[in-house]
């Protein structure tokens, strides 16, 4: 019997659009900038040097740092101190009331029900916890944090490494045959699989690579009793 569901973010709760057209770019615009003003706060040095880090680029300056950045953004790499700064600035977005974020109904409803009969749910997405915190309290349907148990990001490992989810079972404290993992990537279900992880696919688009999991199309076509 399932009784956690871990779900990602693009792709399956809410539209890779969202992301990709709006989350992305205001990030890209206003990183230079954002990163030179800010450069000396202490949470976002700590950022930078774990830039530097990752590029073995030492004494790069925050210009620099600033074009690798932009740079990630371009190739969708799912950096954690990226993500991290990126978090930062949506959340000047939210506050502003620039946009709100993406969320299918057929997604807020099944949570909403899920919740509702007892079952624990989680997050898990590259985006940074706190962007995903951001995300699902300003969502164009309202609050649904109230909902959320867990959220899980990079720090635990990348999507696509069954030791990720080796993590999260710990914290789930919840046997793998009863954790359904949701995700539109059948590279991160494989990843859950390998470890005993339920999954299922969320195929929003036709196009969409499928695998051999169990494919839906929305939210409200999962059957939790078919997948235990
Ligand atoms: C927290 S919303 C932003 C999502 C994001 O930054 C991203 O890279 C999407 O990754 P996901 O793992 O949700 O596909
Ligand atoms: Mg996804």
């Amino acid at each position: 019997m399932i009784k956690a569901i871990v779900t990602d973010i693009e792709g399956t709760t809410s539209s890779i659009a969202f992301v990709h057209e709006v989350l992305f770019p205001y990030a890209r615009e206003r990183l230079p900038q954002w990163l030179e003003a800010r450069a000396g706060q202490p949470a976002v040095a700590e950022q930078l040097d774990a830039v530097r880090a990752m590029t073995s680029e030492e004494d790069a300056s925050v210009e620099r740092l600033a074009d690798v950045l932009v740079q990630w953004i371009d190739e969708d790499r799912k950096a954690t101190p990226l993500k991290t700064l990126q978090g930062m600035i949506w959340e000047e977005g939210y506050r502003e009331g620039d946009f709100k974020s993406h969320i299918y109904p057929d997604a807020a409803e099944c949570l909403k029900a899920w919740h509702d009969q007892g079952l624990e749910l989680s997050i898990y997405s590259s985006g940074s916890v706190h962007a995903q915190k951001l995300m699902f309290a300003h969502t164009e349907l309202g609050d649904i944090t109230p909902l959320i148990t867990h959220y899980f990001d990079t720090t635990l490992g990348a999507k696509r490494d069954s030791d990720s989810y080796r993590r999260m079972l710990d914290v789930l404290a919840v046997p793998p045959e009863e954790v359904l993992f949701l995700s539109d990537v059948p590279a991160e279900l494989d990843a859950a699989e390998d470890v005993g992880i339920r999954t299922c696919q969320l195929v929003r688009d036709p196009d969409m690579e499928t695998g051999h999991h169990h494919c839906v199309h929305r939210f409200d076509e999962i059957d939790l009793d078919e997948l235990a």
